[in-house]
Formats: structure tokens, sequence, C-alpha cells
């Protein structure tokens, strides 16, 4: 199974030189085990990696030459599959196409910011116009991704970057979405010009027509490593909203929320079909977590996820340091792109290069989402009372922990 539409440069040992963010040469998990395994080891390989869906490994689907000539032209990452659901008597399959972007900053963060902003623009528009070609229906954008991910620093001239809901890049993208017919979910740093200018980490959601459908504001702030964001944005308050589109119900759950089960959970209440995971995350804090915890949220809450990360090593001015004894350094580390999807089924696309900037487009049955709720009866068995009681309580300032202490606990045997 090789879905690349774009031309991908030469893997493994043909590389000229593992380029930095690779795997040895390869440009993903999935490419080293097709070039390194027999065809029926690989095959056996990725049915345990990737699931099945509906019982079979998940096709590839080709795109139109435009959509390849665009990736050949600006040297992006093209790949593209089908999700599957069984046929229903009563109900017509509802397929959908859904694009991911995922890409490094343009020019250095050194650079004038408006130049930085423009450059990044320019470098993603040839990939949205690649996924309008191949008649994508909801696009999602990476986290922040009008700015190099500065946040580590700490310092407060970013803050320049943010734009109030109906800035620069949502005019940019309008425009793109009317074009194309296409909803796109852009995250941004938001400037929130009608409360006193506080910045937000927000996604934007702008419908087909070109319309703001509405915003949704990150809900877990990180206080980890050199994540030091929590110097820049509180908290979002915008609760779990599900945006239905023309195309189906969305929600965006952004980058270290992902972590929270029960953020997750909530837009799954809330009745998501599909919940975008943008993210901006390094190989040495949260590689092994990645395909995870996306994976395992499409199947506690059977909607499907749509994870994305930017690519690249962003270097900035100044060095920094984040209390944690380490020296002072003047990168976040590696963002290993690798965005995919993640099913109900508990089935996944392959991942997108570890190192370049890339599109990944699937088709999706949404009927999948009913039809393994029914299955699974996640939903019917979850005991929904007793975990709100238990939070309730959990939340009094004299909650006690339900303990059942061994009264034998002490007494040698
Ligand atoms: N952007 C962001 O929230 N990153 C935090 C690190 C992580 O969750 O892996």
């Amino acid at each position: 199974m090789d879905s690349s539409n774009g031309e991908r440069p030469p893997q493994g040992e043909d590389a000229p030189a593992a380029a930095a963010g690779s795997i040895g040469g390869y440009e993903s998990l999935h490419r080293l085990l097709q070039s390194n395994l027999s065809p029926e080891l690989f095959k056996e390989a990725s049915r345990l990696l990737l699931g099945l869906n509906c019982g079979r490994a998940l096709e590839a689907i080709s795109l139109p030459e435009a959509t390849s000539a665009l990736a050949k032209a600006h040297n992006f990452d093209v790949q593209a599959f089908r999700f599957d659901a069984d046929k229903e008597y009563l109900r017509q399959p509802r397929v959908i196409r859904v694009g991911l972007i995922q890409n490094s900053i343009a020019i250095p963060t050194t650079s004038h910011f408006a130049d930085q902003k423009k450059a990044i623009m320019e470098k993603v528009k040839p990939m949205i116009d690649a996924a309008g070609d191949a008649g994508v229906n909801i696009l999602c954008l990476q986290e922040a991704w009008t700015m190099p991910f500065a946040f580590c620093t700490r310092e407060k001239r970013w803050c320049e970057f943010a734009e109030p809901v109906d800035g620069e890049s949502t005019q940019f993208l309008q425009q793109l979405a009317k074009k194309y017919n296409m909803v796109i979910v852009s995250p941004i740093l938001e400037r929130d010009v009608n409360h006193g200018e506080i910045v937000w980490n927000t996604a934007v959601v702008i419908g087909n027509h070109g319309n703001i459908i509405g915003i949704h504001r990150k809900n877990h702030i990180p206080r980890v490593g050199d994540f030091n964001e929590s110097t820049y944005y509180m908290e979002g308050n915008t609760g779990h909203p599900v945006f239905e589109t023309a195309y189906g119900k969305i929600g965006v759950n952004i980058c270290y929320g992902r972590h929270h089960p029960l953020n997750w959970l909530a837009f799954g209440l809330n009745g998501a079909e599909i919940v975008f995971n943008p993210s901006a995350t390094v190989g040495e804090l949260s590689e092994p977590m990645w395909p995870i915890e996306a994976r395992n949220a499409a199947i506690a809450n059977s909607y499907f996820v749509g994870s994305i990360n930017r690519v690249g090593t962003e270097v900035f001015p100044n060095p920094f340091t984040s209390g944690d004894g380490k020296p002072q350094h003047a990168d976040f580390g590696h963002f290993y792109g690798s965005s995919h999807f993640s099913a109900p089924d508990a089935s996944c696309t392959p991942s997108l290069s570890r190192y370049r900037d890339g599109l990944m487009i699937s088709d999706m049955d949404l009927n999948l989402c009913r039809q393994i709720k029914d299955k699974w009866g996640f939903r019917m068995t979850a005991r929904y009372d007793t975990y709100a009681s238990l939070l309730s309580e959990y939340l009094k300032p004299d909650f006690k922990p339900q303990v059942i202490v061994d009264p034998l606990i002490n007494k040698s045997a």
C-alpha cells in the first residue's frame, strides 16, 4: 500500500544524506517498514499497526493530476486513503473528503514579522489549492499556523502575531473556502479586541460559503518542558463546541487537550463526528504518545480524529531556559509532523512525513460513527451518572478519595 501521489525523495540508504528529522533516511515508520520487509510481512505489520477497516486494509485513493503536480512543484508529501462503512438499508452513505495540512515555517524567525507571516501564507496556499483541486470538503491547518511556535521563549513580542478572529489570515482563508466550497479550520493566535485585547489560542471555523461559523479556544494550556504557553494565554472559555457544517459535525481539540480524555469525551457528547487535533509538539517530549492518544479517542468516542503536527526545527533569536535544569538553548527540538487520521473502528492511516510539509486526505463514510456505537455500545454502557457524582464530589474542598485500606497492611506475614 503506497498512496504517495507527490514526488517522494529517495528513502533509506538511497537518501543523499539522512534529512534532519528522518528515521535513518526514511520519511516515516510506514515507509521504513515498506522498504525493508517482504510484501507479506509488511502486510502483517500494517494490519497490526494500522488495523483493518470493514475487515480490509485501508485503500489508497488516487488524486487528480493537479494535486500531484502541486505536491511535486512545492515538494510536499501527499497521501490519500479511504475509510469505508457498512452499507445500511435506511441511510445513504455519507462520504466526505477531509484534509490535514502540516508545514514548517518559511523563513528564519529573525525576519520581519510581516515577512514571516506572508511567507507562511504563500507556502501554505499551494497546499490548500491542492486540497481544493482534490475536492476536499473539510480542511484543517496546524496549531498557530501563521507563526513560528515561539511560546518557548516567553518573549512578549511574539504576541504581535495575534489577529482578531476576522483578521488577515481569516480573510485569506475565507476566499479559498468560498472558491473551493470547503470548510476550513484555522488555528491562530487570537487577539480578543472586545476584551482588553487579550490573547487566546483559537481555532476559527470558516464555512464553505466563506462565512465564519464560530471559534473554539484551546481548553488546556501546557506547562511542560519548553511549552511555556501559559505566559501568553489562559485556558479557553468556549467549552466544547461542535460545529454543524455542510459536511458533518466537527470539533477542535487543540494540541495539549489530547492528553485529557474528558476533553475528547465532551466533544463526543456534543455530537462530533470528526474532531481535529491541530498540534505543535516535539519528538523528545511526546512522540511515543502521538499514535496512541488520538487513536484511543477515536475508539472511545466513536468519531474520526484528524491529528496534525508541524514539521521542522525553529531556531529563535535569543536562547532560553525552562527551569528544568537543561542548559540554555534556542530551539524547541524537532517538530515531527506525522499527521494522520484515526477512525472509530480502530483503523488509522499511515502518517505523513516526519520532516517534510504534507497534505493528508481521506474519504470517510460518517455512517461508521453510528455503526461503531451500535456495535460496541460504549455510549450505552458508560456510567455517566457515577462519573458525574464522583466529579462533583471531587470538586468539593472536603473531598476524600474513595480508598479502602487493607486493615492488615502493616501486619508482617
Ligand atoms: N502546543 C502544545 O500544546 N504542545 C504541548 C506539548 C504536547 O502536548 O505534546
